[in-house]
């Protein structure tokens, strides 16, 4: 058993989506009418006791509660304190039709912004925030779980984001405001809230300071100190352990271990050499240290002796060490179990979330000094680094060989001059970013395909009625540059992992994305080749009915990368370089096909852009050279395009110009337009087509508005280098709002190539 008054061996934070997705179904369920908040705040409430009780049975010492959430952790938070904007408050809904509201707008209440949480593929709602802000704690929801909790016999540890990372993360209303400003408004609701939550026997409370895993500033790090000395010197509390994960805590680590919380927990996976600053730090000799040893951001199964060698460090420093993940467990999927289908060895060499949780109690044990045994996994690690598929002498033999020129392609201007002259396209040319709506025939169809329930041909000429319906769509709208509408992927990862080889796909691994949207993030395990083209065949059909140019449609090296759980066992430059390659090769054999324009998404290029900026220019230095090496074979003719979404491109611009796109179009409507004058002063200069609506949103703009926004672009790029498009794929929507949106468009380029210039 462990000591008393300690935490002992937990978890961060837990899926929540469901291990069958329960939740995404219950949510889009109730969204869409068909069942009441009654039925969604059963499942909601059986989901949250099914994990409480499993953690329970497998043995951890500490269970953490509101780690459910019906959306996002952020929006729960802004919710809790009363901070939710005043356009969802007025509507007059239910508290939980407020916070869908916010969530995810309503016709006169845009949704708030949602924006990559760190550097995951998690999404989460940015607060907005004023000076006139004021908070009040006007949710129950941690203290009613709290009670259900203690009516199955467990008295959970709540785990919140903390006041300074929620402040962090909010924006602006007003600029030259800071939320951050509002830290002393704040904490006095986490104050009454702790207080609460004491009252209900609570004996810790978990809170989330992930944002000083990025780089401070000095009024931040003094925002800390505030923050966790003001909360602390509360007497009625819970004892607080505060959690910085993600990476390295920097400067961070000494302000938190000299202040008077009682615990803290450290991500040891992410940053090892951070193990050693940690154990530096006498100031921890009061504390208790949970260890982050098992990685809650990867599947592979934990090296048990690295993972204790690195725990056992802390012990001569902290008053107490205890075994968790390095991060909430909200990145991994539910249970490796459930993927029968599975190739047995590899298998073997994973651990989901459930998987994670064993391996905690394990190591917690290990750490302890109890005899367990660790054989099984230290098998299973060294059979890993032993497989042949992770050494593939032709895949390793070719990137060896590789040479600079193969990152090189002649100067845009030529290639510009050449690709007019083979397509002849019209001034501000239109086009979209790829992916049609996603009808549920189509999703049937694929369904019906993968179970076996349609053959072959019949999918085949399922996917090429679609096709034609896309095309034909394209055409009558009078688009430019056509696509054949991706609706032979399930997702634009997952369908390229499929078909590589080095990668496994699970039936079951869901990981939340955002709200009720999940991914299934492929297995990248070994050597990464190409066997056999992977899109050929969709776009040369699509082609073949028509006389307008159809755009290839990739996804990059970086981007796959990015949404995938990669292998831990090299540098991800080489890997990337892997991956490179296999898109190479599908762009060689487009060409071959006679495609024209291909398209290499990019989107997570931001995403994984290091939170410390000491770190970025390592990172640019593989992530611009694998998109090159994927797109530098394309004959002068050839028009490479590339698309960005999701993020804010502040720190990626000079590396959106390094990757020599022919054209880029970007995330943009949302912004109004500025992203292009920043790419001008980046001094990018080729081919841009800045987003000139939201996809996000069911609204469709009419014309005199994206008319209106192409001539702010206009100012600021000139015609020759104009494109006009949506901001990102279509899948999400209907055709009843798709179809005006781009009839809208097309006008809007249309009335502008009239006007006299
Ligand atoms: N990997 C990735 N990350 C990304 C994005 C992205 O597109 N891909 N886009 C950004 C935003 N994120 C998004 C993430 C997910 C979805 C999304 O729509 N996901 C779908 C699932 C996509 C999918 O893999 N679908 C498969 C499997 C569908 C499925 O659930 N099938 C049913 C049965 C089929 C049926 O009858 O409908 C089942 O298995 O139970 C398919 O369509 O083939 C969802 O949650 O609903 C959208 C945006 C950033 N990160
Ligand atoms: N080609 C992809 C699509 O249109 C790009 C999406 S970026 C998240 O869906
Ligand atoms: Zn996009």
């Amino acid at each position: 058993m462990h000591a008393v008054n300690t935490i002992g061996t937990t978890v961060l934070g837990y899926p929540r989506i469901g291990p069958a997705r329960e939740l995404k179904r219950a949510l889009e369920a109730y969204w869409a009418g068909t069942t009441t908040e009654e039925e969604l705040q059963t499942t909601a409430r059986r989901l949250r006791e099914q994990t409480w009780t499993t953690l329970r049975d497998q043995g951890l010492d500490s269970i953490p509660s509101s780690t459910f959430s019906f959306y996002d952790q952020v929006l729960d938070t802004t919710a809790l304190f009363g901070a939710l904007p005043e356009r969802f408050t007025r509507l007059g809904l239910s508290p939980l039709d407020t916070y869908f509201a916010a969530a995810r707008g309503v016709p006169d209440a845009p949704a708030l912004e949602m924006t990559k949480w760190f550097d995951t593929n998690y999404h989460y709602l940015v607060p907005e925030l004023g000076p006139n802000s004021r908070f009040a704690l006007t949710g129950t929801t941690p203290i009613d779980e709290v009670r259900e909790a203690r009516a199955l016999g467990i008295t959970p540890r709540p785990v919140l984001v903390g006041p300074v990372t929620f402040l962090l993360l909010a924006k602006a209303t007003e600029p030259g405001f800071s939320p951050l400003e509002l830290l002393d408004e704040l904490l006095p609701a986490y104050a009454e809230l702790l207080s609460e939550l004491a009252d209900e026997g609570v004996e810790w409370v978990q809170l989330d300071e992930p944002a000083f895993a990025a780089d401070r500033a000095t009024s931040e790090f003094n925002a800390l100190t505030r923050a966790y000395h003001w909360l602390a010197k509360e007497k009625h509390r819970p004892k607080l352990l505060v959690a910085g994960y993600f990476g390295g805590l920097g400067r961070a680590l000494g302000v938190l271990a000299r202040s008077p919380i009682e615990a803290l927990a450290l991500d040891l996976v992410t940053d090892a050499s951070f193990v050693d600053k940690a154990a530096a730090e006498g100031a921890l000799r009061d504390k208790e240290v949970l260890a982050g040893i098992v990685d809650g951001r990867n599947i592979w199964r934990t090296d048990p002796d690295v993972a204790l060698a690195r725990a056992a460090q802390l012990k001569a420093t902290a008053a107490h060490v205890s075994v968790s993940t390095s991060c909430s467990l909200l990145h991994v999927p539910y249970d490796v179990e459930a993927e029968t289908d599975f190739n047995p060895r590899v298998k073997n060499w994973l651990a989901f979330a459930q998987q994670k949780v064993d391996e905690v109690v394990l190591l917690g044990r290990a750490l302890n000094g109890e005899n367990v045994d660790l054989n099984p996994a230290r098998a299973a690690v060294a059979d890993r680094a032993s497989a042949e598929e992770l050494n593939d002498a032709g895949v390793r033999a070719r990137v060896a060989a590789l040479q600079p020129e193969d990152t090189v392609r002649i100067p845009y201007l030529e290639r510009a001059a050449a690709q007019q002259k083979s397509l002849n396209l019209p001034p501000l040319p239109t086009t979209t970013i790829g992916s049609f709506p996603q009808t549920s025939e189509v999703r049937r169809a694929r369904a019906a395909h993968r179970t076996g329930k349609l053959d072959d041909n019949a999918y085949r000429t399922a996917m090429r009625t679609e096709i034609d319906r896309v095309v034909r769509l394209q055409e009558d709208l009078g688009l430019d540059v056509l696509v054949h509408g991706e609706p032979e992927r399930n997702d634009m990862v997952q369908y390229f992992a499929e078909q590589l080889t080095g990668f496994a796909t699970t039936d079951f691994g869901w990981v939340q994305s955002y709200g009720s949207r999940c991914v299934r993030p492929p297995i990248l395990f070994g050597d990464v080749s190409r066997p056999n083209p992977m899109t050929v065949g969709w776009t040369q059909y699509a082609q073949s009915r028509t006389d307008r140019p159809v755009k290839g449609m990739l996804t990059g090296p970086v981007t796959i990368l990015a949404w995938s759980f990669v292998r831990d066992d090299q540098p991800l430059t080489d890997t990337a370089r892997q991956v490179a390659l296999a898109v190479r090769d599908e762009v060689a054999d487009l060409e071959a096909a006679g495609i024209r324009v291909v398209q290499v998404d990019e989107p997570a290029l931001r995403e994984l852009l290091p939170l410390h900026a000491a770190d970025r220019e390592a990172y640019f230095d593989w992530a611009v050279p694998a998109f090159r090496l994927a797109t530098s074979g394309a004959a002068a003719t050839t028009q490479i395009h590339t698309h960005m979404c999701y993020s804010e491109f502040g720190d990626v611009l000079p590396a959106i110009d390094a990757l020599d796109a022919d054209v880029t179009s970007i995330e943009a409507a949302r912004s109004k337009m500025e992203v292009l004058a920043d790419l001008n002063d980046a001094g990018f200069a080729r081919g841009v087509g800045p987003g000139v609506y939201d996809i996000h949103s069911p609204r469709v703009p009419d014309q005199t508005e994206l008319t209106s926004l192409v001539r702010t672009a206009l100012s600021a790029v000139p015609a020759e280098r104009l494109w006009i498009n949506p901001d990102c794929g279509l899948k999400t929507r209907g055709y009843a709002e798709v179809e005006p949106a781009l009839r809208h468009l097309v006008g809007a380029a249309r009335e502008l190539r009239a006007e006299p210039r």
